[in-house]
């Protein structure tokens, strides 16, 4: 196994797969911001405790939000493209369910590259993704080592997709609490991307994973 990363010559444009494209710079700050509060509304609701009034009154209003917006939508599968300060594209998916950008279901994980290698973020989670009592469900830390590990493999040029995530969880991790992700490629074996990741809090690794990622086999790259 090497250490050594071997990036795909050129990304090729999901257009080209037939995927639409949106470019990160062009998604509006109106809808950055509806996100956000969607998020806070998703929070809210969790954990109110107002009274039928209330609810009723915020049911019809979030139906009204709701049928504003269904009308002009991205298709399925629509890509987001984000170009690195060194101008290297990438491309994630729009919706994705960890890191998509339009996507108030998903956690406000932002992944930036970290000065040693690799990607760090920093990021904070609500009580809408307990899972023991104040404490973040397990499943959803391994959703987001996931997606630093893929980000991370594809951050060096090499996207594919997890054949194999291994996850340790070291302490309990707390909502409500600063938390930072870090991830990085370990090492490349023909198609496979070998990536290690952690979530940490208050300088204490809180859960780690390894995961297998296989690049994809794009055309005129030979596959090795
Ligand atoms: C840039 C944007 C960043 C986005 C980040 C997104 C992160 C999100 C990550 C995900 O959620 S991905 C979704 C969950 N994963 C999947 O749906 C994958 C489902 N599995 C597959 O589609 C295929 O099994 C897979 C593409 C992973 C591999 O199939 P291939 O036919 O392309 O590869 P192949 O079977 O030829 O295996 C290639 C190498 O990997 C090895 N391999 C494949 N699966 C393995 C496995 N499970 N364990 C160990 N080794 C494995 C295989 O032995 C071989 O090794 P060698 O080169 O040594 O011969």
């Amino acid at each position: 196994m090497t250490v050594e990363t071997e990036p795909v010559a050129e990304l090729p444009d999901p257009r080209d797969f037939g995927l639409p494209v949106v470019g990160e710079e062009e998604i509006p700050a109106e809808l950055t911001s509806l996100v956000e509060e969607v998020r806070t509304l998703v929070d809210a609701v969790a954990h109110t405790r107002a009274g039928a009034e209330d609810l009723a009154a915020a049911r019809t209003a979030v139906a009204e939000a709701a049928s504003r917006l269904q009308g002009d939508r991205h298709d399925i599968g629509t890509m987001v493209r984000h170009t690195w300060p060194d101008g290297r594209v990438e491309y994630g998916t729009l919706a994705n369910i960890v890191a998509g950008p339009t996507n108030a279901a998903a956690p406000p994980l932002r992944l930036e590259r970290a000065s040693g290698g690799g990607l760090h973020g920093g990021f904070r989670l609500n009580g809408v993704y307990q899972g023991p009592p104040g404490l973040v469900h397990g499943g959803w830390l391994a959703a987001l080592l996931d997606q630093a590990l893929g980000a991370a493999a594809g951050a060096e040029g090499m996207p594919g997709l997890t054949a194999n995530l291994d996850v340790n969880y070291r302490r309990p991790t707390p909502v409500e609490a600063p938390l930072e992700i870090t991830a990085r490629v370990t090492g490349t074996e023909r198609r496979k991307v070998f990536v290690a990741a952690e979530i940490s809090h208050d300088g204490e690794v809180t859960a780690e994973g390894t995961a297998l990622m296989v690049r994809l086999d794009l055309p005129g790259d030979g596959g090795a």
